[in-house]
């Protein structure tokens, strides 16, 4: 049977990128994406603008929600001081396996923390089973109905501290309305739209970054 797109991102990977390169292997995504096959990964665009937030918060602990191939996943983790990590969730299997081969290639493997499951699930035990106190920065990237309902639960959690930037992806498009609606009116967060574009197109989109100003 036909190769996934997923499977398609992977071969492109390893056929341009070097092994312990992880810019050669977002140069590689980015190309393939671009030139060949859109794929939903957050880009070179909205990535600059990733990489800039990562880099201004240098977490020491960080939560990818919806990990796909691992692009923004790589992103992150090459930005990353040794010890800190990024826990990524990803309920998909065949997506957790690509992203895995991708991390690797990268090898960023040592930073990388991936979980396949449901974040619903797997938010509740982020304590308990990885030790963590609280996130230094959520980058959400996954099903656009659950950034809303996954950040009331890390508040529940106690996840979320003073200081936490939550990043969210794709807040116009395909848009977020709920969770904007949510960060921006509530006098607990201090949020901030970065302007940009849709992954290797024209339409407009953007990153929404907020900071948690505590209780
Ligand atoms: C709840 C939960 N837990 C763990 N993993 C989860 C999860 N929900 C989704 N995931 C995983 O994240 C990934 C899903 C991400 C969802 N992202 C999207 O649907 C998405 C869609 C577009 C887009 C824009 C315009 C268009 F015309 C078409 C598409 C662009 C993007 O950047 C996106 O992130 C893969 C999935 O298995
Ligand atoms: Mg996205």
């Amino acid at each position: 049977t036909r190769t996934s797109r997923p499977q398609r991102i992977l071969k492109a990977v390893q056929r341009k990128a070097t092994v312990g390169d992880p810019q050669s292997v977002i140069t590689a995504i980015d190309h393939f994406c671009r030139h060949r096959e859109w794929a939903m990964n957050v880009g070179d665009e909205k990535g600059s603008i990733l990489d800039s937030v990562v880099s201004e918060v240098s977490p020491v602990t960080v939560l990818e929600l919806g990990t796909y191939c691992g692009y923004s996943t790589v992103r992150i983790a090459r930005l990353l001081p040794p010890g800190a990590c990024v826990i990524t969730l990803e309920f998909n299997p065949d997506y957790a396996a690509i992203a895995r081969q991708v991390i690797q290639w990268s090898g960023l493997e040592d930073k990388v923390q991936l979980v396949e499951g449901a974040s619903g699930d797997w938010i509740p035990w982020m304590k308990e089973h990885f030790g963590v106190q609280a996130f230094d920065l959520v980058f959400l990237d996954h099903w656009k109905e659950r950034y809303l309902p996954d950040t009331k639960l890390l508040e529940e959690c106690g996840l979320i501290q003073k200081g936490t930037v939550l990043l969210a992806d794709n807040v116009i498009c395909p848009g977020t309305p709920d969770y904007l609606e949510y960060v921006r009116n509530s006098p607990r967060y201090n949020s901030h739209y970065y302007r940009s574009h849709l992954e290797y197109t024209k339409a407009e989109d953007g990153l929404e970054k907020s900071v948690f100003l505590g209780y």
